[in-house]
């Protein structure tokens, strides 16, 4: 049960030479991340995550979990970035498409729309509602404005009782989150102050509005604790998520600069914008960084593949499949065969699928796209911990081979600082 890189379509633009000249850096590069002497050390708290979370942390959060699914119809998460993405990324992945049943998990705050939170409020009314706000840093402005407006709504719907329906999930510490959990009582969970946000995904971050939602997050941490210790190993050569590494960092230093995360599974849309970040925030700096797209196909190949076949030559693609046929619906044979289809009726749609993606990657090889081939035997909660856990050892090293801190994001700050000049927050008048 791994993620493993199929070096099929690579080949002809990578050469082993090429990735042999990195081991040394590689390895130098794990040290710093296995030793944590490298920069932003401080946020490596992910790492062993998965293998030392607490049982007792654990059951009381599945505690909570139960306690919600148990009295309420919708869960609202607030929360912007890594404070949602990992959630929404591991729902979408795991959960039914359609009428996913027992309680919704559904999202706020990671946005500043009024229409949204509108249409949020009236699809609420009348039902049994709880929140779980999420913020690291506790002061952000998104999740901080939807909170007071969501917040007054279940104070008018639930008195005294809404401190019940209100779950913080915040610094140990710090942050006006956190003195609003203490002074009024929410239930509260800690979010590891050596964690950064987009590296959160299997703190109480994500874990209890899964559980809500109904996901297996034992599963989902037990495929983690495994890609934590496979991923452990420091040779280049045999570490999927190093090789993963090594070749964005190869590709982009020859002028492939944009990543685009394709998969022919659209369950995978929420991964996709969850690693969006991961590499985004932790890669984009100093001017340097593989900016992260990505697409769905084959839906995205009627749109954006003429682009992929014909278009810029800057890119490269990933395509994530998942291996096994795990669904095994046919296409029916029919007598007239107007629609000259009875060629499939003896395939999967599965097989077809997976057909569909090695004609694309034949073509986009074809047309001067790099093409790296990420293979997950299945879809399913500990395949998820476990892919979850490879992308984040994956950036690491890749931001660390590029040269920046993996851990920080100063860029973020500009547009919020120009935001309360412009909003006239008091101290930040110009
Ligand atoms: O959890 P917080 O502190 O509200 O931060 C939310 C998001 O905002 C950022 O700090 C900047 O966008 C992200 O790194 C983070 O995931």
């Amino acid at each position: 049960m791994t993620v493993k890189i199929n070096t099929k379509f690579i080949q002809e633009f990578v050469e082993t030479n090429e990735l042999a000249a990195l081991e040394d850096f590689v390895a130098a590069s794990h040290k710093k991340i296995h030793d944590k002497t490298g920069a932003g050390a401080e946020y490596l708290g992910w790492l062993d995550w998965p293998s030392k979370m607490e049982e007792a942390e654990l059951s009381r959060l599945e505690e909570a979990a139960e306690k919600v699914k148990s009295d309420t119809d919708v869960l609202i998460v607030i929360g912007i970035g890594g404070s949602y993405l990992g959630t929404k990324a591991v729902q979408d992945l795991l959960l039914p498409a359609f009428g996913a049943g027992g309680t919704e998990v559904i999202f706020a705050g990671h946005n500043i729309s009024g229409r949204y939170l509108e249409e949020l409020l009236s699809h609420i009314e009348g039902k049994k509602v709880a929140l779980n706000v999420i913020s690291k840093s506790g002061t952000t402005t998104e999740p901080a404005i939807a909170f007071r407006i969501l917040r007054k709504w279940m104070v008018d719907a639930y008195g005294e009782e809404a401190a019940n329906r209100i779950i913080v999930t915040t610094d140990e510490k710090e942050g006006a989150l956190r003195k609003a959990a203490d002074k009024a009582g929410y239930t509260s969970f800690v979010i590891p102050g050596d964690i950064g946000g987009r590296y959160s995904v299997l703190t109480s971050v994500g874990l209890l509005p899964l559980a809500v939602a109904g996901v297996d997050i034992r599963s989902l941490l037990e495929g983690a604790a495994l890609a934590e210790s496979t991923l452990a190993n420091p040779a280049l050569m045999e570490n999927d998520a190093y090789l993963y590494a090594a070749y964005r960092q190869i590709l982009n230093s020859r002028g492939y600069s944009v990543e685009v995360m394709a998969s022919f599974e659209p369950a995978m849309a929420g991964i996709n914008e969850w690693w969006k970040q991961l590499f985004g925030e932790s890669e984009g700096k100093q001017g340097k960084g593989v900016f992260p797209a990505s697409v769905i196909y084959s839906t995205d190949l009627h749109s954006m593949g003429q682009y992929l076949q014909d278009g810029r030559r800057m890119l490269f693609e990933t395509m994530v499949s998942f291996t096994e046929d795990q669904n095994q619906t046919e296409i029916p044979f029919d007598e007239e065969d107007g629609d000259g289809l009875n060629y499939l009726v003896e395939k999967s749609l599965h097989e077809v699928n997976q057909t569909a993606m090695e004609a694309t990657a034949l073509a986009h090889a074809e047309g001067g796209v790099p093409i790296l081939s990420l293979e997950v035997p299945k879809l399913d909660a500990q395949h998820a911990g476990y892919l979850l856990y490879f992308f984040m050892k994956a950036c690491a090293m890749s931001a660390y081979l590029s040269g920046v801190n993996p851990f920080d994001q100063p860029g973020v700050e500009q547009y919020k600082q120009n935001m309360f000049e412009l909003l006239g927050k008091p101290g930040y008048e110009k």
